[in-house]
């Protein structure tokens, strides 16, 4: 009995896509169908070596390609793990990923982008209904009986029967549309094969029909030409991180990238690498040039795959590198990790926390590497520099070397590293400054900064999220403190301020009428003569590992209070000197709070704010 199913709304969106926008680069879908197909051949593996259930069942690996030009019919089938009837439904009906609606929404409209989208999105399989005007699908779980298949044209449902099928594994048949039958030919999947998938490693082999001609003699003989079915191994299928560096060229690590991310684009750089003596692994990493749309995200899926002497066991480890990490893409195979490792005791195995910790400082050091070409190391920062720098409270032994990759706007200058900011640092600069805000032309506008540019010192403008909670958890970088600017402790490495007794005293109305408007909400009040503005306000400078322990608690860290300094040289005070009390806290509250738009941009409350200031615009009109 045929079961009718209806798609996933997302997946219906999904589909109408591939049918209808997206023209250009069609040959991916065949990438996407071998990849799943040697994704189908690493779960069986690794369940043949595991799992009792599945111990039976011989492994013979191999990924078929057949075609019929005439009928513009193209099959791939592979001898991997196959899917039940449930897993038809849940794999090939619905998504289970959040990350679907994220990806509808990021589509561009162009359809270049949108296509080079597809692959990273994880819908590799949807892909073939850019080609196909129906797609088969006949498949048989390992160690199963029953076999079903599964029909779509593409349009909003599918359907599902039950079917025979003598082997494990699954056959993918597309029905070419008719401008697309040009895929059903030996040179044209030879050389797509060759472009994007060389280095699965299982073998790939297309069959065709090839015809051999009979010579005059034989046909003299009653011979006639003869059709031949022949079958080529159309790749290496040697994974190409076993093979010696010195064998592969940049092209090879690209292309495998291609295939391996699901990405058009070219890596950034790669590192590949292996480790004999203790412990024997082989390592190979590349850096994307774009990032992956789910950076950002909770569940981001981890890019690194795991292997065990050339065994897949997992790509769903999210420890094998550090989170700030995220981003690279990879494989780590290793020759020591017993071949029926469970999943679930990879976390506390010691050869991988080993493997870890050398291949993080491996592909810090390729960053580094990266940074040495400024304008590369630009489009690398602007995709990762965000998450680079969670590194700096998660990975405390790399610290400094992270410090080291990150680049900063500052008052004087862009894209700035520590180490510039150190060798252009003025003899007597005690510390490296920053400030912290949400908006960097703000905080370069902020009156502090005036005080330091005097003085001749740089201040970093600081405005990524994670500043706020990972830059006061830093301490120092090369043995220099790093200091939140508006701090009373790094105010004070300016130099002393000296305000005479007699000024403290003509001020003291001013700073009580501070103190009496604005209470609670402040800290102290202070005169200044090194100001322009009229006021300016001071943070305190948090405590690093409080920071750190409250943020590792999931704390949310509490607004310090802030400290008022008032320009004694400033006209308006010199005025408002001679006003009564009740006006001159009406005009404290005005100036105070517009110090804190001039730092942040907004108010805890716009209206109190503007009625004063009605008020005032007022009684100066009269
Ligand atoms: N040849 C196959 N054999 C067994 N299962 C398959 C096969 N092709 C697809 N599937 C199943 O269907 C699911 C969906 O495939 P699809 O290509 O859409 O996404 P994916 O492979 O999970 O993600 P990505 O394309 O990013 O690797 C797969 O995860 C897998 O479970």
């Amino acid at each position: 009995m045929a079961k009718k199913m209806a798609f996933q709304t997302e997946i219906k969106q999904l589909l109408d896509l591939m049918i209808h926008s997206l023209y250009s680069n069609k040959e991916i879908f065949l990438r996407e169908l071998v990849s799943n197909a040697s994704d189908a051949l690493d779960k069986l593996n690794y369940l043949t070596i595991s799992d009792d259930g599945f111990k039976h069942i011989a492994f013979e690996p191999r990924i078929d390609i057949h075609f019929d030009e005439k009928k513009g019919v193209l099959k791939i089938v592979d001898s991997g793990i196959g899917m039940s009837e449930q897993e038809l439904i849940d794999n090939l009906g619905t998504i289970a990923k959040s990350g679907t609606k994220s990806f509808l929404n990021a589509l561009s409209g162009d359809k270049k982008k949108d296509s080079a989208l597809i692959g990273q999105f994880g819908v590799g399989f949807y892909s073939a209904f850019m080609v196909a005007q129906k797609v088969v699908v006949t498949t048989k779980k390992a160690a199963q009986e029953q076999a079903f298949s599964w029909v779509s044209d593409g349009s909003g449902e599918y359907e599902i029967t039950e079917c025979k099928k003598d082997t494990h594994g699954t056959e993918i048949a597309l029905y070419l549309k008719d401008d697309e039958k040009h895929f059903a030919s030996r040179w044209e999947i030879e050389s797509i094969i060759k472009k994007y998938s060389d280095h699965i490693g299982f073998p790939i082999f297309l069959h065709y029909e090839e015809t051999k001609y009979a010579t005059e003699e034989e046909k003299k003989e009653g011979k006639n030409d003869e059709v031949l079915q022949k079958c080529e191994q159309l790749n290496t299928a040697k994974a190409l991180w076993k093979i010696p560096k010195n064998e592969l060229k940049e092209q090879d690590y690209k292309e495998f990238y291609k295939g391996f991310a699901h990405d058009n684009s070219e890596p950034l750089s790669y590192v590949h690498t292996k480790v004999e003596g203790n412990l024997e692994y082989t390592t190979l990493f590349f850096i994307p040039s774009v990032a992956p749309f789910d950076l950002y995200r909770v569940d981001y899926r981890s890019g690194v795959k795991l292997y065990v002497k050339r065994v897949f066991i997992t790509d769903d480890d999210k420890e094998l590198l550090p989170q700030y990490l995220r981003f690279v893409r990879g494989v780590i195979d290793s020759e020591d990790l017993p071949l029926n490792v469970s999943r679930e005791i990879l976390q506390q195995n010691k050869i991988l926390a080993n493997i870890k910790s050398a291949s993080t400082k491996k592909i810090l050091s390729e960053i580094e590497k990266l940074s040495k070409d400024s304008k590369k190391y630009k489009g690398f920062y602007e995709q990762f520099g965000r998450v680079l720098k969670e590194g700096l409270y998660s990975d405390y032994e790399n610290k400094e070397k992270i410090l080291e990759l990150l680049r900063f706007d500052s008052s004087k200058a862009e894209n700035l590293s520590l180490k510039d900011y150190k060798q252009a640092m003025p003899k007597e600069q005690k510390s490296i400054y920053y400030i912290i805000g949400e908006n960097k032309d703000l905080l370069k506008a902020s009156p502090l900064l005036e005080k330091y540019t005097k003085l001749g010192f740089d201040v970093l403008l600081l405005s990524d999220e994670v500043d706020g909670f990972v830059m006061p958890s830093v301490g120092e970088y090369d043995k220099t403190p790093l200091k939140d600017a508006t701090s009373k402790e790094a105010l004070q490495e300016l130099g002393e301020e000296k305000i005479d007794e007699e000024t403290s005293k003509k001020f003291a109305p001013i700073v009580q009428a501070f103190k009496d408007a604005l209470g609670e909400e402040i800290a102290s009040v202070e005169l200044s003569a090194s100001l322009s503005s009229p006021i300016a306000l001071l943070g305190e400078e948090q405590n690093a590992m409080m920071v750190n322990l409250m943020r590792q608690m999931g704390q949310e860290l509490p607004k310090g209070k802030k400290s008022v300094q008032i320009n004694v040289n400033h006209s308006i005070f010199s005025k408002l000197i001679k006003v009564d009390s009740s006006k001159a806290q009406e005009v404290a509250h005005l100036l105070y709070d517009s110090a804190r738009l001039l730092e942040s941009g907004s108010l805890d409350s716009a209206k109190d704010f503007s009625q004063r200031l009605y008020a005032l615009i007022d009684e100066s009109l009269k």
